[in-house]
């Protein structure tokens, strides 16, 4: 195991893979933990992909027991434009995997709506974001943006975050706190997805990365020169703290 932090409040942890799934659990819980006792509520937001398999040692004790279930609020940092009941949605993969075998209120589980268009969902969500702070269920940052208590992000080999793509012009996108892709260059090509200002808002980041096809990409995001053009993943940069949960493969090429 190896572990370091810089002056930014990067903290790069690398592990075997079954110990990056406790170490992840163990973060998690910490700041379940933090959250809610600070505040009640403890707002976390999911991404799809390989992310939520290394979530599962939250399914198992001494966490499935002890943590405050009934004070998660869970979102989507991105969503794919089909059916939840689709294999492509990002929902039915942390409904399966995760949401379904823990005692989260489903009222707290804040999914895309289906029925809408993409530009259409990415406002519905915005505007549901935004009632979520006016309530005090989400907090918010001194920029105005929502201010979630951890997202948990993963990485495509291109280094594409949450479904802001290298090149894509939704990265620079500064006002809108979700917006919307038609043109994404994994399939499918439509999604909704959370904005830079609304990941950077956020007061925990974990970046959890896996796999040799993804060695160059974190090499480029954590020791590409200043004058190189960032990857999405080298622009994720939250208040308090970033923890890249990397695996040897992904790690190798450090
Ligand atoms: O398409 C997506 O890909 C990324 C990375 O997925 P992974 O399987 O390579 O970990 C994911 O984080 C994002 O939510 C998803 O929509």
């Amino acid at each position: 195991m190896s572990e370091t932090t810089n002056n930014n409040n990067v903290v790069v942890e690398v592990l075997d893979k079954e110990d990056l799934a406790v170490s992840l659990a163990q973060y998690v819980a910490n700041l379940s933990n933090k959250f809610t006792k600070q505040r009640g509520a403890f707002t976390v937001t999911l991404s799809g992909g390989s992310l939520i398999n290394y979530l599962r040692k939250l399914l198992e004790p001494p966490y499935v027991d002890t943590l405050e279930w009934s004070k998660w609020h869970v979102f989507w940092v991105d969503e794919r434009v089909v059916p939840k009941t689709h294999e492509d949605s990002n929902y039915k993969l942390a409904y399966d995997g995760f949401l379904s075998k823990v005692p989260i209120p489903p009222g707290n589980v804040y999914a895309i709506n289906d029925a809408l268009s993409a530009e259409g969902a990415a406002d519905d969500y915005e505007t549901c974001l935004r009632h979520l702070v006016k309530s005090n269920v989400i907090a918010s940052s001194l920029s105005g943006f929502p201010k979630f208590d951890l997202q948990l992000l993963g990485m495509g080999p291109d280094g594409h975050v949450a479904s802001l793509f290298p090149g894509h012009p939704v990265v620079e996108e500064d006002k809108k706190w979700v917006t919307f892709i038609k043109d994404s260059p994994k399939p499918p090509p439509e999604r909704i997805t959370f904005t830079f200002p609304v990941i950077n808002s956020s007061a925990y980041a974990a970046l959890v990365v896996t796999g040799a096809g993804k060695a160059d990409a974190v090499h480029s995001a954590l020791r590409g020169s200043e004058n190189s053009e960032k990857l999405p993943a080298a622009l994720v940069s939250p208040e308090d703290e970033l923890k890249w949960f990397l695996d040897k493969d992904a790690a190798s090429k450090l």
